[in-house]
């Protein structure tokens, strides 16, 4: 595998797949990208990046591919269908995906990897738009110890700390875990603006005061002032962190955990994908909160 070659294959260019594509670019990596809707490859290209025409084709040229996938069904899509990584993964070839999923998903295409002789580690980040174009994700990775170290050079362009976690499924287990306290802190959060400018005090009075406070961070930090402005530019789409509440909800009911708090947040992301917000910022959760409060 020849991660520490500096070549790799990178497969979905979203919102951070193609930041974290630029990035490694940026870096000196070769990267060969492909992505569903291809047009998406341009700007890619433009910046040095080779076009893989499927998943196949980067998994047949490159000895490692990273995927950055929206869900469980395009990660396995991706893997499993026609021209998918399987019909070119073998032996001395790896396969990373970076995407949120819960641990049955990454089984199964880990499963599949490794019956083909080929390579797999799971790694879902935290962290945003902004961290993935500066190279300051969280890396939560699991799987096979020695792709995982040949994957350290790409890591430490793509993230500011890497944890090694063990058995697949690990990885994808504490990222739904991270995303759910997140869930629940963005709707602790609307429902304090909502509240606060209720029974009269200023918004922004709020947020100054929770940043000085024992619950001070960067995230009330960055998503307060654009929530008060009613702004809701996609960093981290609403639809993804409700499928994060979805799987974390699965993850506890399999472990017998309950978890009231992070239910009653899921319904409030569920509200606002049926009020149409799900390509937004999760942070337009609020606006469930408001409709709410004008109807009460
Ligand atoms: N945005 C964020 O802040 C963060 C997101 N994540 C996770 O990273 C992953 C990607 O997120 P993000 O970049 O924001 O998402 P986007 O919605 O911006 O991008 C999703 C990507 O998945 C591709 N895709 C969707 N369905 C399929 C399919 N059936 N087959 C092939 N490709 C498909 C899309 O292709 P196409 O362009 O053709 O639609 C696109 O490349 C998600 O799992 C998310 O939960 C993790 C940390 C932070
Ligand atoms: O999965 C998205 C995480 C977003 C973040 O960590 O800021």
């Amino acid at each position: 595998m020849a991660v520490e070659e500096k070549e790799v294959g990178f497969l979905g260019l979203g919102i951070m797949g193609k930041a974290m594509a630029t990035n490694l670019l940026r870096n000196g990596f070769k990267v060969t990208v492909w992505n569903r809707t291809l047009s998406k490859c341009d700007e890619l290209v433009e910046n040095g990046a080779s076009i893989g025409e499927t998943p196949a084709a980067v998994v047949k040229k490159c000895k490692c591919t990273i995927a950055m996938l929206s869900d469980p069904s395009a990660a396995l899509s991706v893997v499993f269908d026609k021209d998918g990584v399987l019909e070119q993964i073998c032996s001395g070839k790896g396969y990373i995906d970076m995407s949120t999923v819960d641990a049955d998903t990454s089984s199964k295409i880990n499963e599949a990897i490794t019956s083909r002789g080929g390579h797999f580690i799971e790694a879902p980040v935290s962290g945003s738009k902004k961290p993935a174009e500066d190279g300051q994700l969280v890396i939560l990775a699991a799987g096979e110890k020695a792709l995982y170290e040949e994957a350290i050079p790409a890591f430490n362009v793509l993230g500011k700390r890497s944890f090694y976690l063990g058995q697949v499924g690990n990885g994808a287990k504490m990222k739904l875990v991270v995303n759910m306290i997140m869930g629940s802190m963005m709707n602790a959060l609307s429902e304090g603006l909502v509240l606060a400018s209720t029974s009269g005090l200023d918004p922004w009075n709020l947020l100054d005061v929770l940043d000085l406070g024992a619950i001070a961070n960067p995230m009330f930090k960055m998503k307060g002032p654009t929530m008060i402005q009613n702004s809701y530019s996609p960093a981290f789409p609403l639809k993804h962190q409700q499928k994060d509440m979805r799987l974390a909800l699965a993850l506890g009911d399999e472990n017998a955990v309950s978890m009231p708090v992070a239910a009653a947040a899921n319904e409030a992301f569920k509200k606002a994908r049926s009020m149409g917000l799900g390509d937004l910022d999760f942070s337009a959760v609020f606006e469930t909160v408001k409709v709410l409060q004008h109807q009460s």
